[in-house]
């Protein structure tokens, strides 16, 4: 069922167009996509002809053993790192066309990132961190939305503390505002929750969803966690860099059964 936020605005599901300036496109789009690294007369193929569409509005878990490739494939689908060979298309901008320059202004502008570690600026408050990305870039603060996005992500009591004056959980929730602040084509999560215990950790991974559902974001995360990945409405897991299989609507029992005859394979 649709829901609606505050605004009155209606919601998107899966799928459906975005409301903003990049149409109809899905948000993430990569093609055959390679990531070769070489040293000497070493390779390591780290991702191996990955396709995948991430459409709009959907949370997507990435799952695989140790050195299967989710870092990789994380920094390659949010324009940090480049693939050696095939395409990554973020909204509708083909990334492999772009220039070092170009790459990082589209980092700043179009993609919110979500770390274990958070990340925040400990010097400046928590107003100052949430819009960092929009001052980095010279763009002005949309009121209506940063006031939506910290009190949707439950920070607005907080907003003239340091990060330093918070709980783990809390500047977690900051980091998650700042990822939003502008309504970046999609976001992306490393290990969001890898630092958390659980049950803080299960509220920052409600709030992921609630960020997919009623804010119509788009989230990818990669995550070693099982409940974790049971938030997503889909989770891809990878092994030898390659996408050996994906499950839609998961459970934590599901998702474990998957990595366990992944790691029988
Ligand atoms: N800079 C690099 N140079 C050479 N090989 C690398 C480099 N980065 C990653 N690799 C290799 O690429 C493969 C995939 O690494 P990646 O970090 O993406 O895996 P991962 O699934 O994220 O692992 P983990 O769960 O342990 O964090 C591994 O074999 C790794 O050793």
């Amino acid at each position: 069922m649709p829901t609606r936020e505050r605004t009155g605005k209606p919601t998107r599901s899966k799928g459906d167009s975005d409301g903003n300036s990049h149409g109809d496109n899905p948000a993430l789009l990569m093609r055959e996509v390679y990531r070769k690294y070489s040293s000497g007369a070493d390779e390591t193929t780290a991702l191996a002809d990955i396709s995948v569409t991430l459409a709009r509005g959907s949370f997507t878990a990435v799952m695989g053993p140790s050195g299967s490739g989710k870092s990789t494939f994380l920094h390659c689908a949010a324009g940090l790192d480049r693939p050696t060979s095939g395409n990554v298309r973020l909204g509708d901008t083909d990334l492999d066309r772009l220039s070092q320059n170009r790459l990082t202004r589209l980092r700043r502008e179009r993609v919110g990132f979500v770390f274990q570690e958070y990340n925040l600026l400990s010097a400046l408050t928590v107003q100052d961190n949430i819009t960092m990305p929009l001052r980095l870039s010279g763009r002005p603060v949309d009121r209506e939305w940063a006031e939506l996005v910290t009190r949707r992500v439950g920070i607005d009591q907080w907003l003239r503390r340091r990060p330093t004056q918070l709980s783990g959980g809390q500047q977690q929730r900051v980091a998650i505002a700042r990822a939003l602040i502008a309504r970046p084509d999609a976001v992306f999560a490393d290990e969001p929750t890898g630092a958390l215990d659980s049950h803080t950790g299960g509220q920052v991974l409600a709030l992921l969803r609630e960020v997919v559902t009623d804010l119509g974001q788009t989230v990818l995360m990669v995550t070693h966690d099982s409940a974790a990945a049971a938030h997503a409405d889909e989770v891809l897991f990878l092994t030898d860099g390659k996408l050996a299989d994906r499950l839609a609507a998961p459970t934590a029992e599901a998702v474990a059964e998957r990595m366990s005859r992944l790691g029988r394979a």
